[in-house]
């Protein structure tokens, strides 16, 4: 019998353009991004949780972690990707990872994401997601929960990247996808009630003294 070469399924033009952007540019935002089903999932989720769910937001990692208000303000809320009620978010997010390692050869080991709170008022200064050399966040996604965002609603992230100055509305479906080292961003004072899922894909850390801590 002949061989039988079989062919990958094509991946979902959405991941395609996700990998293709961040590629090219360092940061890609797309809306409607999001698959319904995902979106729909964290919705639903974040309805049962109510606003008691979350805490304040840390700013920094390990020892020197602080609470800042004057960096940030927002509310947290870490995702157990075990929740049956998130298995949407959860393969969604590694079928993502497993494209931007095919395509992109990048070496993304694990993911951790939260959802985020942001009340009225609430901000997040310009900041950065990692710090380089440290080999850990390598990409951030965030995508966004919010229903009929209007322009004066606040609340946009601002990428600053070497394309320009790039700001997002955070409607619902929208993803924005950027390396965690390179691109400065922040998140305008919302007006009112705002919820984003931000999640960082990263590299192993791990050496023989020292397991890499998932978060
Ligand atoms: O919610 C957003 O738009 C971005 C949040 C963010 O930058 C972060 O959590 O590091
Ligand atoms: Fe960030």
């Amino acid at each position: 019998m002949d061989a039988v070469f079989v062919l990958p399924p094509a991946p979902p033009p959405s991941l395609e353009t996700l990998s293709s952007g961040l590629e090219q540019y360092g940061f890609v935002v797309l809306p409607d991004g999001l698959p319904r089903d995902v979106t729909q999932a964290l919705v639903d989720y974040a309805a049962r949780l109510g606003a008691d769910g979350y805490h304040a937001a840390a700013v920094g990692r390990g020892p020197e972690q602080q609470r800042n208000p004057f960096v940030r303000r927002n509310r947290v809320h870490w995702l157990d990707e075990r929740h049956p009620a998130l298995a949407p978010w959860r393969d969604w997010s590694e079928s993502l990872r497993v494209h931007l390692n095919r395509r992109s050869f990048m070496g993304l080991f694990s993911f951790e994401s939260h959802l985020a709170h942001y009340r009225p008022g609430d901000f997040y200064r310009t900041h950065v997601d990692a710090f380089r050399g440290e080999a850990n966040r390598m990409v951030s996604l965030v995508c966004y929960l919010n229903a009929d965002w209007k322009d004066g609603d606040g609340g946009e992230l601002i990428l600053y990247t070497d394309q320009g100055t790039i700001t997002v509305l955070p409607t619902q479906g929208t993803v924005a996808l950027f390396l965690s080292e390179e691109i400065p961003h922040e998140v305008k004072p919302a007006r009112r009630d705002r919820y984003s899922v931000a999640g960082w894909y990263r590299l192993n850390g791990s050496s023989p003294d020292r397991v890499d801590p998932p978060r």
